[in-house]
């Protein structure tokens, strides 16, 4: 019903303040089954992820303008999404949060609007753009209108990718067309529990393939967070999530024109560990664990793993050198022994491109025994898809600095940042074995004649492993040749990576001119 309009100064004021209220909570009613199903609102949620204070709504008086399914009976002001702008740690951020309490959270046109403005904006201005998804979906009562809708986002994605930062938590339903906001952005948060992700839900997926799986299972936090690789972070609740953004974004600059912020982390950056002398095992076919080393090195020992539960043969994530924000790439020995296949390959990929968008230099650590045999590697595509990461490695201009901690064999030695795919520095430790092949199987080859026409064959075996192992298996051969530019001892290697960042910090690299590369995908 329509009420009679303001006249005074005093009345519109009250007018203004009660249609505020009005906007802020829409539905006590909603807001209740909300905490019911264990979800903060679209509101909490930006108070607990931005800098207490700091947001700036817009676009509080939008609301929809559908007349189909008597929708105009129901117009609630600001539609189903909460747009603006605040802070993390003092620095500027856009952020959307989907409210499904109101139309369960469904995108419509003017829900498309608001978000693509606020993606706007965050371009415009140079700042990390954070989505907040919790979605039934594109509207049903719009129809088309809103698959135009999600498009209109889907190209903000893609325009805003290597630009600006582009952070997607998923805090509920998040289905069909609607996953690929998020799929194209930089990183995934999943809360478990209570957020999913998925083309086509279980109903869908019984009638057409008869296979039975609950939403969890489907699409849950750990779900995509250890199979699909889809999640980078699977996030115990809500609040542990907003900590996570917080803390991610700590690394990274506003832009793809601007340094990641440096710091001053109180640590003594000639700090020399003893420990690191120990961590290799003397046998090769022993494992360890690479995140040692990482810790031990980088600025107290903090390093902040990146999908830690996916393809964990290789280990992904940021920590500070010297105050300077950079992500490590390492293979890990405990994890199939540090190989790469075609999981590993694709995730350090992806990291590695996302951290030369944003002038984040990389560590690598290398101990990689080759490429995982098997048909289901070969005829799943390990040849164009571990071509990624090579691709990666090369095409990266920020600063590339390598250690090889013990193996680096073969194909797998170049692909993980060595000279030939042009990093700067690259170290060894005593411990590195830099060769075509690990020693067993490359006598088993040379040798086999050789061994089969011995009259002790197995001896002959054992000295000829233990004749090339001391021939190939140590850095010298490839220090000899320039392609490893020292052999530093493990304590040495913070204060020397340290000084290597600080040189390269002023890297220009020419790049051919050309529209884009062709990165086999
Ligand atoms: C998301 C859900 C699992 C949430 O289930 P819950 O039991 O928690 O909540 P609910 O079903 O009561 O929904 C809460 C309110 O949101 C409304 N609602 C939910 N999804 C909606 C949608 N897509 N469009 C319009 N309204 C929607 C419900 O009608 C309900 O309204 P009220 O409170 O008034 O009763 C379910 O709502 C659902 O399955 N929705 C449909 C999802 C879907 O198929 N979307 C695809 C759309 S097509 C699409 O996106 C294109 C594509 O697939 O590519």
């Amino acid at each position: 019903m329509r009420q009679k309009s303001p006249e005074t100064f005093e009345e519109k004021v009250a007018q203004l303040e009660e249609l505020r209220q009005q906007a802020r909570h829409p539905s006590p009613e909603a807001e209740r089954k909300q905490h019911e199903r264990g979800k903060l609102t679209a509101r909490e949620r930006i108070d607990k992820l931005l800098d207490p204070g700091s947001f700036v709504e817009v676009d509080t008086f939008v609301r929809h303008r559908t007349f189909d399914f008597d929708m105009l009976k129901n117009r609630p002001w600001g539609d189903a999404v909460v747009t603006g702008h605040g802070t993390i740690d003092g620095r500027p951020v856009c952020v959307f949060s989907q409210d499904f309490t109101v139309f369960g959270g469904s995108l419509g046109e003017v829900m498309g609007e608001k978000i693509c403005k606020i993606m706007d904006l965050a371009a415009k201005i140079g700042c990390p753009v954070i989505g907040i998804n919790d979605s039934g979906g594109a509207r049903i009562q719009e129809g088309v209108v809103s698959l135009g809708a999600y498009g209109d986002v889907f190209v903000r994605n893609v325009m805003s990718s290597g630009v600006i930062p582009q952070i997607s938590i998923i805090a509920g339903p998040c289905a069909g067309g609607a996953v690929y906001s998020p799929a194209m952005t930089d990183f995934i948060f999943m809360i478990k529990g209570t957020s999913h992700m998925f083309i086509t839900g279980p109903d869908v997926i019984k009638t057409v393939t008869g296979e039975e799986v609950d939403f969890e299972s489907l699409g849950g936090a750990m779900t995509h967070a250890t199979k699909s690789g889809v999640a980078h972070f699977a996030c115990e609740d809500e609040e542990s999530c907003f900590e996570d953004v917080r803390y991610l974004l700590s690394f990274l600059p506003q832009n793809n024109l601007e340094l990641p912020p440096r710091m001053d982390t109180g640590d003594d950056p000639d700090r020399m560990d003893p420990e690191l002398d120990r961590v290799v095992p003397d046998d090769p076919a022993k494992p360890y664990d690479m995140r040692d080393v990482i810790h031990l090195i980088v600025d107290n020992g903090e390093f902040f793993e990146v999908q830690e539960h996916f393809a964990r043969n290789i280990v992904i994530g940021f920590a500070r050198l010297g105050g300077r924000a950079v992500g490590v790439v390492g293979n890990q020995p405990n994890q199939l022994a540090g190989v790469l296949d075609i999981d590993a390959s694709e995730k350090a990929a992806r990291f590695v491109r996302f951290c030369d968008c944003f002038n984040i230099p990389l560590v690598t650590f290398c101990d990689v025994p080759g490429f995982l045999p098997g048909t289901s590697q070969e005829w799943g595509g390990i040849i164009r898809r571990g071509a990624k990461l090579l691709y990666a490695y090369t095409e990266a201009t920020v600063p590339k600095v390598t250690v090889i901690t013990r193996k680096a064999y073969g194909g797998a030695y170049d692909v993980m940042a060595s000279k030939h795919m042009l990093a700067d520095f690259n170290f060894a430790w005593p411990t590195a074995e830099i060769a075509v092949m690990g020693p067993e199987g490359a006598v088993n080859i040379i040798f086999r004649r050789d061994i089969q026409n011995s009259p002790t064959p197995e001896e002959r075996r054992q000295k000829l492993i233990a004749d090339y192992r001391a021939r190939f298996a140590n850095p010298y051969a490839a220090a000899e040749r320039g392609y490893i530019d020292d052999v530093i001892l493990p304590h040495e290697t913070r204060p020397r990576l340290i000084r290597a960042l600080e040189v390269l910090e002023t890297k220009r690299v020419e790049t051919p001119k050309r529209k884009h590369g062709n990165i086999p995908l």
